[in-house]
Order: structure tokens, then C-alpha cells, then sequence
């Protein structure tokens, strides 16, 4: 027997929290981990340089090159993550062989059979993002561009991309979360906010007239306030996007560091519930502005964590993680950040929300913030480390992730 976990257990009791009842739901949490963190967001469809105001910093030795490299990669940090999850890919992550080669408009689902293959090993769902940045024909414009040639590609990416979506879902078991993001908008003030829109709209009603199977691939539209190169003016603002996904039944994507820094996105979850089946997130840290910083275990992280749970929406929100930093080891980002999503999630899990919103009800609002403080210092490790033990896992995995990095990735000679 534990004994520090069944003093944690009855601590946690006492407060009228069921533990147990608590890890069996993390059990069946599934967060999507994004491929895009193993290799700084290269893809595997082009050499050029990164577009669309993604960047990354650092040049940490070991980035993944190759299809090969990076599941190799993904398979170890999922090895060191409880639980069955999600992974998510872009379209820049097709992989073509004998020499073939294809552009972004005419992928198909054979060019992600391997990662089908991957996933079925490992028992994962996958979600997809068609890739508009990051390629000749993104560099001004994609879905919003005045180039019709350049629209009309862009539409037909998207569409293959749903074929590709739904394929993922039939061979998984799982749907799929497909989400439309475009780096479209200007540096400096526009002359005309309404065009660019206009031909967003139009190419996504466009994309959307194909018929598929809605309850296979669940389209989501992710908005943005700003990006490198397009400070003035995104076409896809949250305006825009809110107003499309209602319109169209579509799910709503919300990214933590798209918005202005003092705008939070677990304030807004709530509003979202109230209006939509469902809500995606694209959980990042924001550092200043959109850095897409490793999730840590924060406030607003916690935060969000609390808002899914207490509104008992774990079945109608999407998780998933969308990061890249090349400062540190790749597969120890993974680690940190799919463990913390499930940290925020076990500690929300284990708080009393129903007395909580009794005493805000009853305007006990010193009580309340005492009982929230309290929350603060609860044996969260010994649960923490009994979830971990029932996979067989410890907290030691930074060292395998070390032998890793001295055995296979200082190897690779990027
Ligand atoms: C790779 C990107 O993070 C992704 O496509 C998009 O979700 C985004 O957040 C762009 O800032
Ligand atoms: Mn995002």
C-alpha cells in the first residue's frame, strides 16, 4: 500500500473529493500532441524557410529530419506520457517516396498511410491541419489572396485535406479535428479590411461545399490577432472566425497566444460552451506575444484546466498542445507539456467545484478565496505520482530522455 498516496486520498476526501473516481477520468483524457515540436516546424514537403510569421529560436542538436526521425522521436516522448492520446499533424508532414513528388493541392490520403501505420501501432487518434505558410504560393496571401490561381490552390489543399481527414478517422476509430489557420493579413494599415474577408469567406464556403462526414471530421477555424508581418490586420480575426463557425455549425478554435496579452482564454471558454457543441483549443504560452513557449504548469493553464472540468465539457472540448521550441531537447518539450496539460486536469479534477460555486452563489466570496488558497498547498504530488505509477512510470523520465539525446539524437549530425 502507498501510504503517502491514501493520506492524500483522505486529505482530498475531506474537502468531499473522490480521488479515485479523479484518476479514472484523466485516464480517458485524450490531449492531441502536435508533430510539429520534433522538428521545429521544417515539415517534410519543402526546404525552404519558414513562413506565415512561424518562427522558431534555438538550434538544439537532435531536430528530427526524416518521417523516421521524428516518430522515432514521438514514439519515445509518448512512452513517457500516461495515457493514449492524439497526435497532430500538418499537411507539410506528408511523406513521398521513390522520388515522387507532390504538391500541396494534390496530396492524398496514401502519402500518410505511415502515419496511420504509427498510429495504429501505438492505438492514437490523429488530427489535421491543411498547411497554408511555408510555401512559394504563401507568401502574400492563401485563402484571402486577390491571385485567384493562388486562392483556387489554397481551396483545393483544403478540400484534399478533408479526404485526408476522414481517412484518418476511418482508419482510427477516432475523429478527427481538422482546423483551418491563415497567416493572411498586413504589416501595416489597411486600405481595405472588407476584401481580403470577403474572399476568406468565399473560398471557405467553397472548401465546405464537398460534402463529408460531420460526425467523422469536426472542421475548426482558428483566429489570430497579430503575426510577425501582419501587426496591423489578420483577415481570420476572432470576429471573423466566431461569426463563420456559428454560421456554418463549424467548432471554434481557440489558441491562448492569439489574443491581445491581457485577454484570457479560460475567461472566455464558458461563453464559448454556451453557444457551440463544441470548442477546440490550441493550448500554447504566450510569453509578451504568440512565442509559443513550452506549456508549462501555470495560472492560466490551471485555469483552463478548471474550466473544462467544472463545466463538465471534457466530451465537447478538443485539447491539444501547439508549441515549438528549438532552444531545449525536442521530445523533453513533448514530456513537460502533455504532462502539465494532465496536471492542470488532475488538479482541477480534484477540486470541490460544487461547493466552490455555493459559496460564490451565496456571495461567500472570503470563504471562497479561502478555500481556493487552500487548494494551493494539497497533496497534488502523491496523486500525481500513484496516476504515474499506474503506467508504470516515475518522474525519473528526464534521464531516459538523456541517454536518448546522447544515443540516438546527438547522432544525427543536425
Ligand atoms: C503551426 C501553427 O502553430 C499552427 O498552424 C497555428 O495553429 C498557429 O497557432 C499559428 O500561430
Ligand atoms: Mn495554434
Amino acid at each position: 500500500m502507498n501510504e503517502a498516496y491514501e493520506r492524500a486520498k483522505q486529505t482530498y476526501a475531506s474537502y468531499g473529493v473522490d480521488v479515485e473516481k479523479a484518476l479514472k477520468i484523466l485516464e480517458n483524457i485524450k490531449i492531441s500532441m502536435h508533430c510539429w515540436q520534433g522538428d521545429d516546424v521544417h515539415g517534410f514537403d519543402q526546404s525552404g524557410p519558414l513562413s506565415g510569421g512561424i518562427a522558431t529560436t534555438g538550434n538544439y542538436p537532435g531536430r528530427a529530419t526524416t518521417s523516421e526521425e521524428l516518430m522515432q522521436d514521438m514514439e519515445m516522448a509518448l512512452s513517457l506520457i500516461p495515457g493514449k492520446h492524439k497526435i497532430n499533424l500538418h499537411a507539410s508532414y506528408a511523406i513521398f517516396e521513390d522520388g515522387e513528388i507532390v504538391d500541396r493541392d494534390a496530396i492524398k490520403p496514401k502519402h500518410f498511410q505511415k502515419w496511420v501505420d504509427f498510429a495504429k501501432k501505438h492505438q492514437l487518434g490523429i488530427d489535421f491541419n491543411p498547411t497554408l505558410f511555408s510555401h512559394p504560393k504563401a507568401e502574400k496571401a492563401t485563402l484571402s489572396s486577390i491571385d485567384e490561381d493562388i486562392r483556387k490552390f489554397w481551396i483545393q489543399h483544403c478540400q484534399v485535406c478533408i479526404r485526408i481527414s476522414e481517412y484518418f478517422a476511418q482508419e482510427t476509430g477516432q475523429p478527427c479535428v481538422m482546423n483551418i489557420w491563415i497567416p493572411d493579413g498586413l504589416k501595416d494599415i489597411p486600405a481595405d479590411r472588407l476584401g481580403p474577408r470577403k474572399r476568406f469567406k468565399d473560398s471557405l464556403d467553397e472548401i465546405l461545399s464537398i460534402p463529408y462526414d460531420h460526425e467523422l471530421v469536426y472542421v475548426t477555424l482558428e483566429s489570430k490577432v497579430f503575426g510577425i508581418g501582419m501587426e496591423s490586420y489578420t483577415v481570420g480575426s476572432s470576429e471573423f472566425c466566431i461569426n463563420y463557425v456559428n454560421e456554418k455549425h463549424l467548432t471554434p478554435l481557440m489558441d491562448n497566444g492569439h489574443y491581445h496579452p491581457m485577454e484570457y482564454v479560460s475567461d472566455k471558454i464558458s461563453a464559448m460552451l454556451l453557444f457551440h457543441e463544441h470548442l477546440a483549443l490550441h493550448v500554447t504560452r504566450p510569453v509578451r506575444w504568440d512565442s509559443d513557449h513550452v506549456v508549462l504548469l501555470d495560472d492560466e493553464t490551471k485555469e483552463i484546466a478548471k474550466e473544462i472540468i467544472r463545466n463538465g465539457a471534457l466530451d465537447r472540448v478538443f485539447i491539444a498542445l501547439d508549441y515549438f521550441d528549438a532552444s531545449i531537447n525536442r521530445i523533453a518539450a513533448w514530456v513537460i507539456g502533455m504532462q502539465n496539460m494532465q496536471k492542470a486536469l488532475l488538479q482541477a479534477l480534484l477540486m470541490p467545484h460544487d461547493l466552490m460555486k455555493k459559496m460564490q452563489d451565496k456571495e461567500d466570496f472570503t470563504g471562497l478565496m479561502v478555500l481556493q488558497e487552500q487548494m494551493k498547498s494539497m497533496p497534488f504530488y502523491d496523486i500525481w505520482q500513484q496516476f504515474l505509477n499506474t503506467y508504470d512510470m516515475d518522474e525519473c523520465w528526464y534521464e531516459e530522455v538523456q541517454a536518448y539525446e546522447k544515443n540516438v539524437l546527438r547522432k544525427r549530425g543536425v
